[in-house]
């Protein structure tokens, strides 16, 4: 049974430390989740993520109901064992990926009809099946199936489109038995209009679920519409359950959610723009594939102590991009879960000694954000 302690509220914001006691481990708050979409944290074995400092990681009902199929995790004991990571795991419903990957989808009361992004074959999720698929999978944490209405949207369509999720709340709280081991967490909608967020977040509270998400943000509306909706919502969803703001990780996204009281965060930024050749650093981002960087022997990231950092030069990586080597995706993605999980200890820390905004500015300045 999954229980949140809230351990200290900051003074002057709605930051908070607390900790999530899951049947696989406790997991301290504020806290980064890693992604590992097909059941990879992509090209890291688990016992590194873990070395990382990485608490809880991400999958996708989505990905692995299309492949390999709930069947053959479940024939494998579940997901913890398939994928050996035995630290809590959260997967997401299904719902964000249907509508983001899939061709031909057809939203009804029922569920959703779509065909799939990798052979084109029909096929249907509901908050049933999505319950189903994820029990299969035996996550510690897992999301109701909703949809996240696109960016931007008239209110009748998020009016209608939030009502519906809710009425999929609930039949996915109808439908959850292993309530003992995996717990269900409501997802607030509402698109960027205060009131219909004030309604989901209510009518989904009335159900009372073990933890609260904020979906339908970070679907590329300004970041000032985004900050301002998720601190009008945070403020109806109960002080003693987690929130999980789903889908963001820069930094700075990482502060904001913190400060208007966000305990989870999820990204695939780390391992993606490592793929793509990018850090992110103590002073900003850096594109280590560039060839600027091919006589320069100095560390990726002068503060960071991670494996990358105290072994290799910044024309090492280069070259290794340069040559398309596996190990320059490597040696990024472990800095940048590093840098990441990091930093969200560091806002922890701030919290609990009070200096959360300082530690804020200390870091805006650094990495080269305007506050
Ligand atoms: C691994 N991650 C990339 C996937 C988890 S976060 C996906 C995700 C991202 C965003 N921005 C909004 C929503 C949303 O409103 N609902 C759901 N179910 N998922 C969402
Ligand atoms: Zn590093």
């Amino acid at each position: 049974m999954l229980e949140y302690k809230l351990i200290k509220k900051s003074k002057d914001t709605k930051a908070r430390v607390g900790e999530i006691k899951t049947n696989h481990g406790i997991i301290k708050t504020p806290v980064f989740m890693p992604v590992g979409t097909r059941a990879t944290v992509k090209t890291m074995t688990p016992e590194e993520v873990k070395d990382l400092g990485a608490q809880i990681i991400l999958s996708n009902t989505y990905h692995l109901f299309l492949r390999p199929g709930p069947e053959i995790i479940e024939k494998a004991g579940g997901l913890h064992k398939f994928m050996n990571w035995h630290g809590p795991i959260l997967t997401d419903s299904g719902g964000f990926q249907v509508f983001s990957l899939s061709a031909n989808r057809k939203i009804t009361e029922e569920g959703v009809t779509f065909r799939s992004h990798i052979d084109g074959s029909k096929q249907f999720l509901s908050p049933e099946v999505s319950i189903d698929v994820q029990n299969s999978l035996g996550s510690d944490i897992i999301m109701a199936f909703d949809e996240c209405a696109p960016y931007p949207a008239t209110y009748e369509y998020i009016e209608h489109s939030m009502n519906r999720t809710t009425r999929w709340a609930k039949r996915c709280k109808d439908h959850h038995k292993n309530t003992d081991n995996q717990a269900l967490f409501g997802i607030v909608q509402g698109g960027m209009y205060k009131d219909l967020r004030k309604k989901s977040a209510e009518d989904l509270v009335a159900m009372d679920f073990p933890g609260y998400a904020v979906g339908g943000l970070s679907v590329g509306e300004p970041k000032d519409i985004m900050v301002d909706i998720l601190d009008y919502t945070t403020d109806f969803l109960p002080e003693d359950k987690p929130r999980y703001l789903m889908g963001v990780g820069t930094p700075d996204y990482l502060f904001e959610a913190v400060e208007h009281g966000i305990d989870m965060a999820d990204c695939v930024l780390p391992t993606r723009i490592a793929r793509n050749g990018t850090a992110m650093t103590s002073v900003g981002r850096v594109i280590a594939k560039n060839g600027k960087y091919k006589e320069d022997f100095t560390s990726l990231d002068e503060n960071c102590d991670c494996y990358t950092c105290k072994n290799y030069t910044k024309a090492y990586i280069r070259h290794l991009f340069n040559v398309n080597e596996i190990l320059a995706y490597r040696l990024l993605s472990i800095h940048n879960i590093y840098f990441l999980t990091k930093l969200m200890e560091n806002i922890r820390n701030a919290i609990l000694e009070d200096r959360f905004l300082e530690y804020k500015k200390e870091f805006y300045e650094s990495y080269g954000y305007e506050d």
